[in-house]
């Protein structure tokens, strides 16, 4: 296995056509590696999301490769009909809001996912716990998301991403609606997976205080994909 957890070649997406053609995304070309948090930072309309649901397999693109792991999984087309099959099992979603289902409690959230995967519920179970546990938050395993605070809830839809063990997480986001304490928190967590599970991580942000907590930096420029290193890291943090 090699250390690559996301490679796109030569990636192209282009809505409508025509007189409402966008040109999003237009010859990208980057990798992310296991064990790696890197933020995607650009203005807004610049394709983060866009760029995240095609390697997400939601959004097709238009043209190029996508490799997840050694998977080759879309070379100017999709190279299954089972895209939701390569989401499920390889890929965990974070987004700004924590979306956690509010009829069931925190851990029924968690375990929602394996199961739909053919988990046994014990099995299943056992995981969501050691996820609770792993971000503190176990003694609110049976409460519902409306009693916990907004930290919190994110914390759970973290544990949630990481409960099909994924290897990739894409998280669009996710610090928004944080304050800045609970950002450095959840984005530390992050890391934390990343460095622990060996799990690449990319999260879409528009707060610098958040960079120098990252790996490496992306960001789309001419409708391509540039790297560039983190800033110092500001001691205050
Ligand atoms: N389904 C669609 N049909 C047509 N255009 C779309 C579609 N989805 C996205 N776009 C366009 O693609 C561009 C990129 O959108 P995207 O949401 O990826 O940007 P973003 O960088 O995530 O922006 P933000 O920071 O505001 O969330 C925008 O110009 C948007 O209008």
């Amino acid at each position: 296995m090699g250390k690559q957890a996301i490679k796109a070649e030569n990636l192209v997406k282009h809505f409508g056509k025509g007189e409402s053609l966008v040109e999003v995304i237009d010859g990208a070309s980057f990798q992310v590696n296991k064990g790696e948090l890197v933020a995607l930072v650009a203005p807004s309309g610049a394709g983060k999301t866009t760029l995240l649901m095609m390697i997400g397999c939601v959004e097709e693109p238009t043209s190029g490769t996508i490799w997840l792991g050694d998977e080759k999984v879309y070379a100017d087309k999709w190279l299954t009909k089972e895209t939701r099959k390569i989401r499920r099992e390889k890929i965990g979603f974070i987004f700004q809001a924590h979306y956690l289902i509010p009829f069931l409690n925190v851990i029924e959230n968690v375990t929602l996912v394996p199961q739909t995967n053919g988990v046994s519920e014990k099995e299943a179970k056992k995981t969501a716990m050691e996820l609770l546990e792993y971000f503190e938050i176990a003694d609110k395993a049976h409460a519902m998301s409306s009693e916990l605070s907004g930290g919190q809830n994110q914390r759970v839809a973290i544990a949630r991403a990481l409960a099909n063990r994924p290897q990739i997480i894409l998280a669009d986001e996710p610090t928004a609606a944080l304050d800045s304490k609970r950002s450095v928190d959840v984005v530390k967590m992050l890391k934390k997976i990343a460095t622990d599970q060996d799990v690449a991580v990319i999260m879409v942000t528009h707060d610098e205080a958040m960079l120098p907590l990252c790996d490496r930096i992306l960001t789309i420029e001419d409708r391509k994909v540039v790297s560039h290193p983190v800033p110092e890291k500001i001691t205050m943090i």
